[in-house]
């Protein structure tokens, strides 16, 4: 977020419209008052309202937004949306639904005038990589010409404004506001993280997605969705939903791109009415690699496509990010995208900040910081640096608070087992007790010697601890945070960011 303009895409441009033209789009379940009344914006937290703007009650997890009806009246609210049966004594029109978070999307469309049925939109799921794809697909689109928009875990970007987000993928206000202002700036294209809350509580409802991708499904998260079936349920929206309403578009073909070495895929295949193309490493594929090598400084292979094939030398590293890379590539072919304008992409592409960043101060040993977070991204990002470390590695790891608790174990499992050294600590503990996250972790770990895993409270102390023990040659990995730049405890987020605290460490060390 820092950097970013505190701004959010819509008000310069203030759009209007009359109640009564939105209220064809919804499910009513009772109408109350005059419709006939323009609306100038709208809103779901009453401390955003502005004179004219509809308040959309939306009962959360933590308060019920019927609450905060009277706050958004007095701050001008023209009229309210709502799911419970309420009594005003204001004389404001109030239009009852059966679900307000799922109308939202549907008023959030209309009222944004459908951009994306203006857009080409590119939907990517997945447990891990959707980050890195998103960011590899605009920069392959942004290279050949079509202006494209960005949605994501890391913030909006549209030309060159950038916005923070609070979500990988954010309510259906922001999403719909933000494809508007990519419309009005030119963009043909849009490519978003479509992560499996969003899916799940119909974020991205309203949204006509062009082109949808997979990249893998491994365990996160179960504190939402319960069992893993749940949340490849979840998943599955975007592939089930891919073509609604795209009929007026034939020119278009929805497209499902698949990666077929997950088991997922065939489950995505069997749901979805898209053209499906298919990825892989491990078979033949509409799109796969062979001849995978790695180097100290990036990764070669062959790109083989439908549309012929192509010598790949890239800086990203390890054979997930090749997978990223291919199904970066499949849609781009999909767009029309020539080969060799793919393969000179891939060749000048950095990665994302906090994906296998590293921290180069002149030391002696490599230091990187990683956003893995999950059981099967810390596995990866540890055998990829198995690939190159010529010394000992250590692995500084944490697990985040209010988040599934059932990856604590496997976490500080898979740490312990990939390094000579692991450091358990503390990473976003929110509301809960850091030291009780470190513990659940920690179960995972009985069977190492203490000489090989520790745990470390205090997250600098963590890093400076692996950074201080490190000789030539060796590798520190601090995993969990990536481009974060705070810790968060207990509601408040305070500055905290691996990489200069890492800075700081190795300048110390001298
Ligand atoms: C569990 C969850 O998804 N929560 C989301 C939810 O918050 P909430 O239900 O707690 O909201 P709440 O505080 O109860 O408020 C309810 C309503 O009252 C309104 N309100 C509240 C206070 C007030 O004074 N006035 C008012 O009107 C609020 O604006 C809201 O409309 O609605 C918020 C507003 O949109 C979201 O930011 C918030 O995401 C939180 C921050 C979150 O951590 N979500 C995670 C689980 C999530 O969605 N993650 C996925 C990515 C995961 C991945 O990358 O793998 C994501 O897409 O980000
Ligand atoms: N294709 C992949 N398969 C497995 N692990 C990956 C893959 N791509 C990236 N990773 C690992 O996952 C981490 C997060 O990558 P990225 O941010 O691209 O994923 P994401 O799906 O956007 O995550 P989030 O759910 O937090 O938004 C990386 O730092 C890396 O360790
Ligand atoms: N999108 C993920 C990010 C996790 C990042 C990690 N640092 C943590 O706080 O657990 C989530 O909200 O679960
Ligand atoms: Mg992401």
């Amino acid at each position: 977020m820092k950097g970013g303009r505190r701004l959010s895409p819509s008000r310069a441009a203030r759009y209007v419209m009359k109640l009564e033209e939105l209220i064809p789009s919804l499910m009513v379940a009772e109408i109350k008052g005059n419709t006939d009344v323009e609306i100038k914006g709208m809103e779901m937290d009453s401390r955003q309202v502005k004179p004219e703007d509809l308040f959309i009650a939306v009962k959360g997890f933590h308060v019920d937004g019927h609450r905060f009806i009277p706050e958004a009246i007095q701050r001008g609210a023209a009229a309210i949306v709502v799911e419970e049966n309420i009594h005003l004594k204001e004389d404001i029109p109030v239009i009852r639904v059966p679900d307000t978070h799922r109308a939202m999307a549907v008023l959030a469309s209309t009222f944004y005038r459908h951009p994306t049925r203006h857009l080409k939109l590119i939907g990517v799921t997945g447990t891990n990589g959707k980050t890195t794809v998103t960011h590899l697909i605009r920069d392959i689109l942004q290279d050949s010409g079509r202006m494209t928009g960005l949605i994501g875990t890391m913030n909006m970007k549209i030309g060159d404004r950038v916005y923070p987000v609070k979500n990988t993928t954010p309510e259906s206000l922001e999403l719909q506001r933000g494809f508007r202002e990519m419309v009005d700036r030119g963009c043909s294209h849009a490519v978003i993280e479509a992560s499996s809350h969003a899916l799940h509580m119909g974020r991205t409802r309203g949204c006509q997605f062009k082109t949808v991708v997979f990249t893998n499904l491994t365990q996160d998260h179960l504190d939402y969705h319960g069992t893993m079936e749940h949340y490849r349920a979840a998943k599955g929206l975007l592939f089930s939903q891919l073509g609604n309403a795209y009929q007026d578009r034939s020119e278009d073909q929805p497209l499902a791109v698949l990666n077929i070495d997950d088991e997922a895929s065939s489950y995505f295949k069997e749901i979805t009415s898209g053209q499906v193309i298919t990825y892989s490493i491990k078979q033949p594929a509409d799109v796969y690699a062979e001849h995978i090598q790695f180097h100290p400084g990036g990764t070669s292979f062959k790109l083989k496509t439908f549309h012929g094939s192509v010598d790949v030398q890239m800086k990203l590293m390890g054979t997930f990010n090749v997978y990223n890379v291919l199904a970066a590539t499949a849609v781009a072919l999909g767009e029309g995208i020539s080969i060799e304008q793919i393969r000179k992409t891939l060749s000048r592409v950095q990665g994302v900040p906090g994906r296998f960043e590293r921290v180069d101060e002149g030391q002696s040993f490599t230091v990187l910081v990683d956003y893995a977070h999950t059981p099967d991204s810390l596995e990866n990002v540890l055998t990829t640096i198995r690939e190159f470390a010529m010394g000992k590695v250590t692995c500084v790891v944490g697990c985040g608070g209010d988040r599934d608790r059932t990856k604590r174990p496997q976490m500080a499992q898979i740490a312990a087992s990939y390094s000579e050294q692991a450091i358990i600590t503390s990473d976003n503990p929110r509301t809960e007790d850091p030291q009780q996250i470190i513990d659940d972790m920690m179960d995972g770990v009985n069977g190492f010697s203490p000489e090989r895993v520790k745990s470390i409270v205090d997250r600098t102390e963590a890093i400076r601890s692996a950074i201080h023990s490190a000789s030539a040659g060796d590798v520190v990995l601090i995993a969990g945070k990536g481009h974060e730049t705070y810790q968060e405890i207990d509601g408040i987020r305070y500055d905290f960011d691996d990489r200069e605290v890492a800075r700081q460490a190795i300048l110390e060390k001298g």
